[in-house]
């Protein structure tokens, strides 16, 4: 494994053309013509430099459900995706409520050594609901949690998500909300509309996502803390947050790939695949979330990977799991629905998926991006590729993608991250090799 990497000709996300010298886990320099006889030298002609991609919405199933996806097989995928940092959401089993689970979590992230894992701690006791979970714990714990979330539930009673609010406001933590009223989405398949009348399923309707929006802003408002807002799926979502950040409330706001993307339509195919929580909504919804990125409004792409087994796929439509995967498709999407579109240019996409979701995850390292003497964590891709998306492009555990058989541009050819390669010409480097490296790179920066 080498220590030093000079990447030849790469454009970075303003279009300026650079040599980028890795060397000791730093970017150690950047200009034309740069020379190293000791490095291996990669030809980056073509090719964009992006700072790594951070996601904040990973669903890496281990503990507990490991036939879906474990923290390794997820690094890999989030590795020849662009990522060299992914949140790790806590609907695990046992649920990441306690220091002892986060810091499992966190520590088979630092042994698979594909990309830096932040573990999320749950708001409540074992996603339940009725009662804070270890919070102050997790915060202190070797893990330092700062992003809380019982994602996959929505934190729905008022008095608690205020406490919640209040207790990660003592050390610059936020909770990050899964906004969706129980009641209003009781048995729920689909987006609520003709559509969902015609196929006599049960719809999912905009309010019970916009009405927790609602009420969270403004207890954030009261509490002063941070709040987050979980892919926001909505035209209505993207108003209230538009009007909350006027108000100078202190949220942030995601929304993910699929969504920019697809819409309900896709339930006619009766593939469970398309079936995701929140729905996949009208095109008026995708094009408000388009508009809501280009005027700031919403703060970070991310992903939602939500890997299922075959068997929760397969079945019918109101049986199947929610959820789809999308660390390996993300860029990908983001590029077919965001920069073919005109809608934003690489520099939004670098914010959007690497410094803001940072930023919101208090992950250090990634506040000014392709840098000198920053942590050399970055990712090249080829924008002019062009792929039929196949599961031999998927590296995780599960295969539940919506993008098999479409057409996507681009392509992730390396990733870097803490200054060794993750992935080297379209391919996931070795898991032994990495893990050296990873241990190596410990050693360095600790030492
Ligand atoms: N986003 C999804 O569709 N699924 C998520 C959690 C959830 O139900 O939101 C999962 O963990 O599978």
């Amino acid at each position: 494994m080498t220590k030093r990497i000079l990447i030849r000709g790469a454009a970075l996300a303003d279009g300026t053309t650079t040599d980028i010298l890795v060397a000791d886990g730093l970017v150690a320099e950047l200009g034309a013509g740069l020379s190293d006889a000791g490095a291996s030298v990669v030809d980056a002609a073509g090719l964009i430099a992006l700072p790594g991609l951070v996601d904040l919405h990973t669903h890496l199933r281990e503990p507990g459900y490991e036939h879906s996806e474990t923290v390794l097989t997820g690094s890999r995928a989030a590795a020849i995706g662009g990522f060299t940092a992914v949140h790790a959401m806590a609907n695990t089993s046992p649920v990441a409520d306690t220091a002892g689970v986060v810091e499992q979590v966190q520590a088979l992230g630092d042994a698979a050594g594909y990309v830096t894992v932040r573990p999320v701690g749950a708001v409540t006791i074992g996603l339940g609901g009725t009662q804070l979970a270890e919070i102050g714990a997790m915060a202190q714990s070797r893990a330092r949690v700062r992003v809380f979330s019982d994602d996959g539930k929505c934190v729905s009673d008022a008095l608690l998500m205020r406490r919640a609010l209040e207790y990660v406001k003592t050390f610059d933590g936020v909770v990050a909300q899964h906004a969706q009223e129980p009641r209003l989405t009781d048995g729920a398949q689909m987006n609520e509309g003709a559509l969902s009348s015609e196929l006599g399923l049960t719809g999912w309707p905009a309010v019970a996502e916009e009405a927790i929006i609602a009420r969270d802003v403004l207890l954030a408002e009261h509490v002063g803390a941070r709040l987050h807002v979980c892919h926001v799926s909505t035209a209505g979502s993207v108003d209230v947050v538009r009007w909350a950040k006027a108000r100078g409330i202190p949220v942030t706001a995601e929304v993910t790939p699929h969504h920019l993307l697809l819409t309900e339509d896709l339930a006619l195919t009766w593939d469970a695949r398309f079936k995701v929580n929140p729905p996949l909504r009208s095109r008026d919804d995708v094009d408000a979330l388009r508009a809501g990125l280009a005027d700031g409004t919403i703060d970070v792409i991310a992903t939602d990977h939500a890997p299922h087994p075959v068997e929760e796929k397969e079945s019918a439509w109101s049986d199947a799991s929610f959820g789809m995967v999308g660390l390996e498709s993300a860029l990908s999407v983001v590029q077919a629905s965001l920069i073919d579109t005109g809608v934003l240019g690489w520099v939004d996409i670098a914010r959007l998926l690497s410094s803001a979701p940072a930023a919101i995850g208090r992950v250090a390292g990634y506040d000014r991006g392709i840098a000198v003497g920053a942590a050399a964590e970055f990712t090249l891709v080829d924008p002019s590729a062009s792929r039929e998306f196949s599961t031999e492009e998927l590296r995780g555990r599960s295969v539940n993608s919506p993008y098999l058989g479409m057409t996507l541009p681009g392509r992730v050819m390396m990733t870097v991250h803490s200054g060794y390669p993750t992935v080297v010409d379209g391919e996931v480097v070795a898991t032994e090799f990495v893990a050296a490296a990873a241990a190596e790179s410990r050693g360095f920066t600790r030492g």
